[in-house]
């Protein structure tokens, strides 16, 4: 379970409040309007913003001691941290060792996360020769490989248009699903929220609600969110 207990946080004159938990395993769409404090969120989770007040704990222990990189975490943004200079098969194997020193038994599991996602002939390529949905597909290679517990998306499929979006979010299930991870998943889109999302983290005035349930929600949106999502 990963909880928010009491968190406060101030930027400028930016605050946000999360008392909330989310169940292990859970698949939990963030939604609320631009500048509301949803990056904010998953930056107090992975670590790259700290709390005022509270804490954050994943399955009972408090976060605050581990540096970002030491958390059980994987983030995923909309440019896919994909490194240029590198082939994809490296791109993936990041995930298994920062340095790239790859045991054989290491580049077996490279060449089976990429062939899980369909790209096990583009091992050798740049980023920069791949299309947009295949570049989200080495990213979510390396989320496989990295089988983090808990796994951050921020807008990570923003760019692709909708047809290949849902093949994506339809894949990230599988592998959530999968690795067993925990997904909290930021979207300013409230389809990719009910195909991916089975309940949802509103974030409005400054505070981060509890989940509720994703289809009744966005059925029945209180007035805060049915002006955000212009119904
Ligand atoms: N370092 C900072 N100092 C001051 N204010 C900040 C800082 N970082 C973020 N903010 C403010 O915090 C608020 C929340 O930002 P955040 O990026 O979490 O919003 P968001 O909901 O993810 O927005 P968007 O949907 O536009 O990406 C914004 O009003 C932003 O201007």
């Amino acid at each position: 379970m990963l909880e928010f207990r009491g968190v406060r946080l101030a930027l400028g004159d930016f605050r946000l409040s999360a008392d909330l938990t989310v169940g292990t395993g859970a698949r939990v769409a963030v939604i609320g309007p631009s500048g509301s404090g949803k990056s904010t969120l998953l930056g107090l989770i992975s670590g790259f913003l700290v709390p005022d007040q509270g804490q954050v704990l994943w399955q009972g222990r408090d976060l605050a001691p581990l540096s970002p990189g030491q958390r059980p975490v994987s983030v995923l943004f909309q440019d896919q941290n994909l490194f240029p200079h590198l082939s994809v098969g490296q791109n993936v194997g990041l995930g298994l060792r920062p340095d790239l020193r790859l045991s054989p038994a290491e580049r077996e599991r490279v060449a089976g996360a990429l062939a899980r996602v369909g790209l096990q002939d583009m091992a050798d390529r740049r980023p920069a020769q791949l299309s947009g949905g295949q570049q989200s597909r080495v990213a979510l290679a390396r989320v496989l490989l990295r089988a983090r517990p808990l796994l951050l998306l921020d807008e990570p499929f923003g760019a692709l248009g909708p047809a290949l979006k849902d093949e994506m979010l339809d894949l990230l299930a599988e592998i959530a699903g999968q690795t067993d991870a925990t997904v909290l998943m930021v979207t300013h889109d409230p389809d990719d929220a009910r195909r991916f999302a089975p309940e949802t983290i509103v974030i409005h005035d400054g505070r981060a609600e509890p989940p509720v349930p994703t289809g009744p929600l966005l059925d029945d949106p209180p007035p805060d969110l049915k002006a955000y999502l212009g119904g």
